[in-house]
């Protein structure tokens, strides 16, 4: 039972649903918008698996201010060149180049992974401005896997907030200035919450 389920989980098919015609743009104000295609990612769950296993997952210390603390997940960064954990995240790639490759003008060259092992792993508000992101406009596409989290987006000048549940198997992708106009973040949670992984796939320099 354990050998044919190791089995079937090592084998199984993880592809990349239809983008086109099925993926849901919100505008954002200042240029930027905000595509979501929940359950994007078929095999979900072997996949979540495999990265699990395949992705050497680092914790890192940064320093903030005077002193040097813990990030609060676990990181790993695939740059422009380098082999992905999984042939599905080339599939995955692949796809996002045949649906955006047209507006973003280039292909999707990195892809940085996070692991949250539970609710008290984060990441606090931010751009993804290290590089072209703080000056022009760009496109951060990402994958969510394992136990769904809040997505956070808000205005840099101020303003509301917006709050997107992204779950197993979902791509939300971040486009126009929403590096540069506004932050995003994944706040941490109180509520019992599993792991989750993400991958964001970005173009040569952006960050
Ligand atoms: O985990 C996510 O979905 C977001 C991660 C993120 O914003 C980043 O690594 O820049
Ligand atoms: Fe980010």
């Amino acid at each position: 039972m354990t050998f044919q389920a190791s089995l079937l989980a090592c084998g199984k098919e993880v592809r990349p649903g239809p983008l086109g015609g099925v993926v849901q743009r919100t505008p954002l104000a200042a240029g930027a918008w905000l595509d979501l295609r929940p359950g994007w990612l078929l095999g979900a769950d072997a996949l979540f698996d495999r990265l699990r296993h395949a992705v050497p997952w680092r914790a890192e210390r940064r320093q903030m201010y005077d002193r040097v603390v813990a990030v609060p997940r676990l990181l790993a960064f695939y740059g422009e060149g380098a082999a992905l954990p999984d042939p599905a995240l080339d599939a995955a790639r692949a796809a996002l180049d045949s649906h955006y490759g047209a507006e973003l003008g280039e292909p999707f060259a990195t892809a940085g992974l996070c692991w949250y092992r539970d609710g008290r792993d984060s990441v606090a508000w931010h751009g993804d401005t290290v590089g072209r992101g703080a000056t022009a406009d760009t496109i951060v596409a990402i994958v969510s896997l394992g136990a769904p989290r809040t997505l956070a987006l808000r205005p840099r000048g101020g303003g509301r907030t917006l709050r997107f549940d992204v779950g197993h198997g979902d791509l939300l992708v971040m486009g126009g200035s929403c590096q540069r106009a506004w932050e995003h973040a994944v706040p941490k949670t109180t509520r019992p919450c599993g792991p989750r992984i993400s991958v964001q796939f970005r173009p040569r320099g952006v960050r």
